[in-house]
């Protein structure tokens, strides 16, 4: 157990090997500590889009777990190298370039995932996940790509037919051991595509043989463009190295894309794992079914962010563990618009307490000993296996001992009471990525604290008529006033004023 600040203020995991993450890992089907291979860095991959359509609220939890996932080991000091691909070109692309461009479609296809991959990237600025350390794309690999397949044909793991190449799963020990599936069950249910050249059913396509009309590259097997699995190895271990820490996705994933990435990697570098530990993100469902461009069931993100506070919906995500689905719903994020007014609420009261509280007040040692345990439950949550209901409840619970106990007493809390609230309540925020617009312009502070000397003078005349209306007017603009312990306080909502 945590008992004092110093340890619990963030970086004290700076070069460490170790942390104190217990994370459930798909491979080994076990929750395990999380241990870094080299000190002080994460490396992770996180399987990125297939852009041809409208990101859908589905990625988006996959992307607000990973940031969530990354800012929390920041917070513990640890330097995080995420890498994202983008799938950029598939069945499905030239499928919607098809539809848009006709035959030209050769000159203009690439229009389809360039317009997709902005507006993606915009929404996750909007969403206030952060950047990654690379996004690679498909396009921009094909020539490591062909080596690797070379390599594979060279060793005997694929071989060639009809100008496709084909991953031999036959010669992979313990094919199927990540999903926990057997191979005569898997055959006898797999949906065999018409690829005429497969061996076995669940062999898979490394290389796929050019068609008319489609968009190609070079290779010694002829023209043609790589296959899914094949290209997040390649970009995985050219970004990352091998092996890294972490590669992650949807749940979806699990089979086949990462059983075959395993495959793949086992024969080519002689690794049962080229990451240690896989971590799998529940998937967003609507009316129980999984929500996929392909279904047509989408809800997509930018629907979402017109209506909704952006950190509304971090913190919908947030409050279901991150490997049970979610099923889809906009009340949800409704109800966390009001626990995120609360948030901003607490957190400007406490910088008006700041600008008043005395130097030494008498109750600042209970304060400052239920900072830390807020801060403690805090990070004891997130370190079993990244329990975010659970933290995203400690914030509530933070948010709601400011606003009812501390702006009732501000006499008795000193300044060093507070800058340890703030403290904390800033460190739960940024490992959650909200709390991302707490600056107000000064003007606007004197404009408020004017209004309020007026309307305290009001009352004083018992004008409490006028009083009130200072108060709706205010509210009507996103400002919103509360007396408490003699005094009033203010906060902002944010989505109302629409502050930047
Ligand atoms: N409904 C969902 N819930 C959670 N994660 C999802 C969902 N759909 C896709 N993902 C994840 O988003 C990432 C990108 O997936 P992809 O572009 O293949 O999306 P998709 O909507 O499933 O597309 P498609 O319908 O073409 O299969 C992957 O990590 C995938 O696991
Ligand atoms: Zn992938």
């Amino acid at each position: 157990m945590v008992k004092n600040l110093s340890t619990i203020s963030k970086d004290r995991y700076i070069g460490a090997v170790d942390l104190p993450i217990m994370v459930f890992n798909t491979a080994t089907k076990m929750t395990e500590q999380f241990r870094l291979m080299k000190a002080g860095v994460a490396r992770g991959y996180v399987c990125g889009l297939t852009p041809y359509d409208e990101a859908h609220v589905g990625h988006a939890r996959v992307a607000v777990f990973f940031d969530l996932f990354r800012r929390y080991l920041e917070y513990l000091g640890i330097n995080v190298r995420l890498v994202t691909n983008f799938t950029d070109i598939d069945d499905k692309i030239i499928e919607a370039a098809r539809k848009e461009f006709g035959d030209d479609l050769i000159n203009h296809w690439y229009e389809v995932p360039s317009r997709y991959i902005k507006k993606y990237l915009d929404y996750m600025d909007a969403l206030y996940v952060k950047r990654a350390y690379a996004y690679p794309k498909v396009t921009e690999n094909v020539q490591d790509m062909v080596k690797w397949i070379d390599e594979l044909v060279r060793r005997g793991n694929a071989y060639v037919a009809d100008g496709s190449v084909y991953f031999d799963v036959t010669k992979v020990p313990n094919y199927g051991e990540f999903s926990g599936q057997r191979i005569n069950e898997l055959i006898a249910g797999a949906r065999v595509e018409p690829e005429p050249g497969k061996r076995n059913p669940l062999d898979f396509a490394l290389w796929k043989a050019w068609k008319p009309n489609e968009p190609w590259w070079d290779s010694p097997w002829g023209p043609g463009r790589p296959g899914w699995h094949l290209e997040c190895v390649v970009m995985s271990s050219k970004y990352l190295g091998v092996p890294f820490d972490f590669h992650g996705g949807g749940q979806d994933l699990v089979f086949p894309h990462h059983e075959n990435e395993i495959a793949i990697a086992k024969v080519y570098y002689g690794l049962r794992l080229f990451a240690r530990y896989w971590i799998h993100v529940g998937l967003v469902n609507i009316g129980g079914e999984k929500m996929s461009k392909s279904l047509g069931n989408i809800i997509p993100i930018s629907d979402v962010l017109s209506k909704y506070d952006a950190e509304a919906v971090r913190l919908y995500f947030l409050n279901t563990h991150y490997r049970k689905p979610i099923d889809f719903s906009f009340s949800g994020i409704e109800a966390m618009e009001n626990t995120l007014r609360g948030i901003y609420a607490s957190f400007d009261y406490l910088i008006q307490l700041m600008n008043e509280a005395s130097e030494k007040g008498t109750s600042d040692e209970a304060v400052t000993n239920d900072a830390f345990k807020f801060m403690v439950n805090f990070e004891n949550a997130l370190n079993d296996d990244f329990n975010t209901p659970a933290a995203v409840s400690e914030l509530i619970n933070l948010s709601n001992y400011i606003n009812s106990r501390i702006v009732y007493q501000p006499e008795k809390v000193s300044k060093y009471s507070i800058s340890q609230l703030l403290n904390v309540l800033s460190y739960m925020s940024q490992i959650l990525g909200v709390l991302n617009r707490t600056r107000i312009n000064p003007v606007l502070v004197d404009l408020i604290n004017t209004l309020i000397k007026v309307r305290q003078s009001l009352r004083e005349r018992k004008l409490y008529d006028a009083a009130d209306l200072i108060r709706e007017e205010l509210g009507k603009l996103g400002i919103v006033l509360g007396d408490y312990g003699g005094r009033t306080y203010w906060f902002i909502d944010r989505k109302r004023l629409n502050l930047p």
